[in-house]
Parts: structure tokens; C-alpha cells; sequence
């Protein structure tokens, strides 16, 4: 019989890449979503449960209904400046519904947990690549609610027997190559689908954040994945749980970063376009650079970036932004 996943946040952007990713793997994904940020629309490769982290009966009886014993958590939120002007709205929904949910999962016999964390857990880094070791020094109440979640699940697993991976993500980006699904947040505040509608003229032009980093262009580094590689390497931690694996942490990124001036010119190159931009300053709270060290994630979790060349990543995000779905 098919094993079922439960996806806490599947009907969101990376969620729904793995939930596609999951079923391509043998397994059928069960998502658990309020829909407050996703869409019903994306959740394409398993049943949809429409309902909150908080929802302890739904979710003990999709547990049962589905016979789950591993589940992933992508269900949050993430506007790092609407954290900083309402940090309560992100403890709570980041750290006590997802307390909550993971207690509901372990009194109804789960044993594995994947859990969506931040190279925002990091702050401002003092070394890049940035190791798993680095000390969590988060700038911001969304990095914050990460961290918290973090030690939560650390000690909830020392309580109960839960095992958990903690995937650090870096920057997310691209869409799926099929054309199935893609980044819809409202507002939009990421650079890459920025970068794609100021080209095709349905958003407005970009103001590049900050020309005075000391980086070889100024502008700042970050390590973009993509949201293809970010799926499997869900999958990969899944399948290494199953097997018995303990709890671990692993930095989900390249290894490599661009600027945001290189990433401009690399869409100007694929999409065949002008991008309309302004140089601006910096963005309060952004680090210069943010890059991923994955000697961890590629040794024990036996997985590597395949997708997540800027072309690739830049011609799906265009591709996404000019057929979108929803
Ligand atoms: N996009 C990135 O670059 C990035 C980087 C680092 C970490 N992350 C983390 O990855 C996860 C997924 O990010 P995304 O970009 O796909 O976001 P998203 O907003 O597209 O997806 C989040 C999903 O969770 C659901 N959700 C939120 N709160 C819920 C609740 N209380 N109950 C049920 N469902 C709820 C939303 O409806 C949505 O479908 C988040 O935890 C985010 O913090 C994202
Ligand atoms: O209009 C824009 C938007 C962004 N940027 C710059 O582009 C880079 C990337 O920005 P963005 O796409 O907003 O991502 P980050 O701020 O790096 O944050 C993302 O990546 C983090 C991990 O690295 C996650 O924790 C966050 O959830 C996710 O939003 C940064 O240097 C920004 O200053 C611009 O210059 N102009």
C-alpha cells in the first residue's frame, strides 16, 4: 500500500514542489492547510484537509484515516518585516500552533518530523559558507519564531519518540518545469519573481537593496535553490528518518551565491529582456551574504542541487510568471 505523508503547509509554494515530489517517489501526500497564504489550486497529488495547525481532532484523524507516521511542517509564516511590526501574529502561529500540531502528531503515534527552517536562524553570519554550527542569531522575529521551533522540537523529541531533520533553507526560487505550480505570495517581496514581472511589465520596476556591500558589485550574495532540489531533498530526509535515522540539521542551499546586480543580468540574458530597475539602499535587517556550506546535507542525506543553476531557476520563474495558474 501506498505510504501516506502528512504536509502540514502542502498548499503553499515549496510545500505543494514537495508534495509533487513525494508522489513521484511512491508516496501519497496528505496536505493539512488553512489556506491562509496557499492554494487550493496547488494541492494536485493527494487530499486536501482544509484546516488549521491547531486542529488537534482533524489532524489525529487524518493520522489515523491515512495510518501516517511521518509528517513535514512548512505551515508559517514568513514577511520578515511584517514580523518585526507584529511579532505576536509570528510566535504565535510559528512556534504554538506548531507546538501544537507536533504534539497532536506525537500522541497520535508519528515518529518523524521534517521541519521547513530559515538561513535567517543565522542572523548576520561571521563566516560563508555558513556552517550548521554557526551560533543562531537571529535579526528578526520570523528568525526568531524559527529558532524557538528549533529547541521546541529538540526537546519534544528528547520527551517523546520523535525523530526530526531541520532543513535551513536559503533562498528558494524557480517553479516547476511542468508548469503545474509556482510562487504566488501576496504581496510578493522575493527578488527572483520580482526580477520576472518588472521584465514583463506586470509589476513594477526594481530598486536593487544596497550598492554599498563589499561584494565584487556591491550589491548583496545570496545562495538561490531551487524549489525542485529544495522538494527532493524533503523526500531524501523522509527516506533517511524511515531508515531509522536520528535527528539532525542540514543547510538546504548550493554552496554558491550570486549578487543581486549578477542575478539581474543573468534574467536579462535568459528571459531576452530589459529588467527596469533603480539603485536604492540597503534593506534594513538584509546580511551581505548568505551562503550555504552543504558538505552535511550532500554526505548524509546523499543529495545534491541538480536544478539550481540561475538559468534553470530564472527560465521556470519566468516561465511560472507568465502562464501563472493562480
Ligand atoms: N520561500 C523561501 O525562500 C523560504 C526560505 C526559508 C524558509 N522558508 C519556510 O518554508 C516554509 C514554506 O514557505 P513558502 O514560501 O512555501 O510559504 P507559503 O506561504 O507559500 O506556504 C505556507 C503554507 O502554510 C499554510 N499555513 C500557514 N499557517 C498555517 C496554519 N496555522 N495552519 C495551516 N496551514 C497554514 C499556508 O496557507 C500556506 O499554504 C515556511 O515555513 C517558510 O518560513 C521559506
Ligand atoms: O525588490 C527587491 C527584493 C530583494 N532584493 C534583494 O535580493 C536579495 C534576496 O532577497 P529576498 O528574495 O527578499 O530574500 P531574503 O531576504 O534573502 O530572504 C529569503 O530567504 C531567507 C533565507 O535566506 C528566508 O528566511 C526568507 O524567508 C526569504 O524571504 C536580498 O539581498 C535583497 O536585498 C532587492 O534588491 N530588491
Amino acid at each position: 500500500m501506498t505510504e501516506a505523508i502528512l504536509v502540514a503547509g502542502g498548499a503553499g509554494y515549496i510545500g505543494s514542489q514537495t508534495c509533487k515530489a513525494l508522489a513521484e517517489a511512491g508516496y501519497l501526500p496528505v496536505t493539512l492547510d488553512n489556506l491562509v497564504t496557499g492554494y487550493e489550486k496547488s494541492v494536485r497529488w493527494g487530499p486536501l484537509v482544509k484546516t488549521g495547525l491547531n486542529d488537534r481532532e482533524a489532524i489525529t484523524d487524518a493520522v489515523t484515516k491515512y495510518g501516517i507516521k511521518s509528517a513535514i511542517h512548512f505551515a508559517a509564516f514568513s514577511l520578515v518585516g511584517e514580523s518585526t511590526r507584529d511579532p505576536a501574529k509570528y510566535y504565535d502561529n510559528n512556534v504554538g500552533a506548531a507546538v501544537a500540531f507536533t504534539q497532536a502528531l506525537i500522541d497520535a503515534g508519528v515518529e518523524n518530523l521534517v521541519f521547513s527552517s530559515t538561513a535567517a536562524a543565522y542572523g548576520i553570519p561571521a563566516v560563508s559558507p555558513i556552517p550548521e554550527t554557526a551560533p543562531l542569531t537571529p535579526i528578526n522575529p520570523y528568525g526568531g519564531s524559527k529558532v524557538a521551533f528549533e529547541q521546541a522540537l529538540h526537546w519534544l523529541s528528547t520527551a517523546h519518540p520523535l525523530r526530526y531533520t531541520i532543513l535551513r533553507y536559503f533562498n528558494a526560487a524557480g517553479a516547476d518545469p511542468d508548469g503545474e505550480i509556482g510562487e504566488s505570495h501576496v504581496p510578493e517581496t522575493h527578488l527572483i519573481p520580482l526580477i520576472c514581472q518588472a521584465a514583463l511589465g506586470t509589476g513594477k520596476p526594481l530598486t536593487v537593496f544596497g550598492t554599498d556591500y563589499d561584494t565584487k558589485d556591491g550589491s548583496a550574495i545570496r545562495d538561490y535553490i531551487h524549489v525542485v532540489d529544495l522538494a527532493k531533498a524533503h523526500v531524501a530526509a523522509i527516506e533517511r528518518l524511515r531508515a531509522g535515522g536520528d535527528s539532525q540539521v542540514f543547510n538546504a542551499g548550493t554552496g554558491e551565491g550570486a549578487t543581486v546586480l549578477e542575478t539581474l543580468a543573468a534574467a536579462e540574458r535568459v528571459m531576452g529582456m530589459a529588467v527596469p530597475h533603480s539603485l536604492g539602499p540597503r534593506r534594513d535587517g538584509d546580511p551581505q551574504s548568505l551562503v550555504a556550506d552543504v558538505t552535511k546535507i550532500k554526505s548524509m542525506l546523499n543529495w545534491k542541487a541538480e536544478f539550481s543553476d540561475l538559468d534553470t531557476i530564472i527560465k521556470t520563474a519566468a516561465d511560472w510568471q507568465k502562464n501563472k495558474l493562480y
